[in-house]
């Protein structure tokens, strides 16, 4: 199963982008990860609902067919890092070609990417910025896999 991650704007802050490429680079190890970094909307600038929908129209384009796609949210379900195992597991297990992670801009996602996702996921009930949203993400694959080779990181 191949991972991809979708997010919109860059990761501009020093120490984000070196925690991220670690949590990366350890990823690899488990599944291909392919990072694809959106430009951000620059028009309309006093209209989110405008910003979220271009932006979310460049996302819709990237996503595959047949991929199963989580939308990061912070009002999405959460789950426990044991049920984020168990659901690479199922979908290693089932044959799912390509789980697509999704993040949004400064302004968030669009109604129409949050649909299209079959899993709208809450990292918090606080909202993160999106290159530290990008790092927890990164984290929690790592630890979830991890758990799922019954390796030591997650000391449960
Ligand atoms: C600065 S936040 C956007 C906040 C925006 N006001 C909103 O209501 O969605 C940028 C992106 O980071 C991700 N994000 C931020 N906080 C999050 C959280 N607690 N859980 C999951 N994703 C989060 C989301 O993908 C979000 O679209």
């Amino acid at each position: 199963m191949k991972l991809s991650l979708v997010c919109v704007g860059r990761l501009s802050i020093g120490f984000l982008r070196e925690g991220v490429a670690d949590y990366e680079a350890r990823l690899k190890r488990y599944a291909p990860l392919r990072v694809l970094e959106l430009k951000e909307e620059k028009g309309g600038k006093n209209d989110p609902t405008f910003i979220r929908r271009q932006e979310g129209r460049r996302i819709l384009e990237k996503i595959p067919e047949g991929a199963f796609v989580i939308a990061l949210d912070e009002r999405g379900s959460s789950l426990s890092s044991e049920d984020l195992a168990g659901m690479l597991e199922r979908h290693m297990l089932q044959g799912t070609p390509e789980l697509m992670l999704v993040i949004g801009g400064a302004y968030g996602l669009c109604d129409a990417v949050r649909q299209r996702a079959d899993l709208v996921l809450s990292l918090s009930a606080m909202t993160l910025t999106h290159q530290m949203a990008r790092l927890l993400l990164m984290e929690q694959l790592y630890r979830g896999f991890t758990i799922v080779r019954n390796e030591p990181y997650h000391n449960r």
